[in-house]
């Protein structure tokens, strides 16, 4: 009768100390178990008088049962203080605003190219792309830029094989189109291009340009003015005022640079180049110049995400980071 009071002590002591699932079930099992400690004094019960056996037997089941309260209590016990525990760790608080989907999105670069594109072919262009890799020939010669000629130095070439370059800008593409097709031509030509130059805030060796080009029967500069005026308009807003100065590109004549009228101060900025279709450049591609007068012009997306976006370096288009990418 003392053994199972002091067991039954020793082992509620023990459980008041136990605060883990595992060490509850191997006190279980020690003491309430087939071969458990209280297990093995009710099996000697055998030994026992029929007197004693009933006082004993007695004793042993609310020992038995004592135990198993407390079993059941402890468990309990831990359940709780972990459900607690845990609930502070996992508490959701249902009034945080949601997390944005992190959405794909379109290269800046894209977005403005296909803003450009969408203003001529809006105005009747059909888009056409060329290869980056071009002959001397279509990326010179056709466009009136003879060998030795100065004009050349207008462009810094890379040279894959002499006369293999990658092109300096997407002209070669028009004359590809002239070459195939008799007028009316109205195409816009988008497309990677390269120079060979040192970078800086406002260069980059491979850059995007914009380039277009009307042929037809009786076009005239007016038609030019007309066509970019309603493109600057579509893209910088209809307030926009434009201005044509003299430039010179030796694929047309005349030639023009176009400017805009600054939204936040008094001064011009340049956005584009154009001019009347040199009658060189349609005879090369046997088009007779008498008959046909074209204008075409050319533009480079980046400078005109740059002027938009108020971007300081081109740099940032193609140089991969997330942070600046993630803007647009
Ligand atoms: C057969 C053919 C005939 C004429 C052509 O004239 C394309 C033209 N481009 C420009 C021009 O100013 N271009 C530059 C502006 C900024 S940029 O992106 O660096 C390129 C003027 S006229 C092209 C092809």
């Amino acid at each position: 009768a003392q053994s199972i009071e002091d067991l039954t002590q020793n082992a509620l002591q023990e459980l008041s100390q136990i605060d883990n699932p595992d060490e509850l079930e191997q006190w279980r099992v020690r003491i309430l178990g087939r071969r458990g400690e209280l297990t093995g004094i009710l099996r000697g019960l055998a030994q026992l008088d029929l007197e004693e056996r009933r006082q004993v037997g007695a004793l042993g089941n609310q020992a038995k049962a004592a135990l198993e309260e407390g079993l059941e209590k402890r468990g309990r016990d831990i359940s709780e203080a972990r459900l607690a525990q845990v609930a502070d760790l996992e508490r959701i608080d249902v009034t945080l605003p949601g997390r944005p989907v992190a959405t794909g999105r379109l290269h800046p670069t894209t977005q403005v190219l296909r803003e450009i594109t969408d203003a001529f072919v809006a105005m009747g262009f059909s888009i056409v792309e060329g290869p980056e890799v071009e002959w001397d020939h279509y990326n010179f010669e056709m466009l009136n830029i003879p060998q030795g000629h100065p004009a050349r130095d207008m462009w810094n070439t890379l040279w894959v094989d002499y006369p293999m370059l990658l092109r300096t800008h997407t002209s070669p593409m028009q004359a590809r189109v002239m070459e195939s097709v008799q007028p009316p031509v109205r195409v816009i030509v988008p497309g990677k291009c390269y120079r060979y130059e040192a970078t800086d805030a406002t260069h980059e060796w491979h850059f995007y340009q914009v380039e277009g080009l009307a042929v037809d029967e009786g076009i005239t500069f007016a038609d030019l003015k007309g066509t970019l005026y309603e493109f600057a308009r579509r893209l910088f807003g209809t307030e926009r005022k434009v201005r044509f100065r003299c430039d010179y590109f030796p694929f047309v004549e005349p030639g023009v640079d176009m400017s805009i009228d600054c939204f936040s101060c008094s001064g011009w900025i340049e956005i584009m180049g154009a001019g009347m279709v040199h009658p060189r450049v349609l005879a090369g591609v046997g088009y007779d110049p008498e008959k046909y007068t074209g204008f075409a012009f050319g533009l480079g997306p980046e400078r005109i995400a740059m002027l938009k976006y108020g971007i300081d370096d081109i740099r940032h288009f193609y140089s991969n980071d997330l942070r600046f990418l993630r803007q647009f």
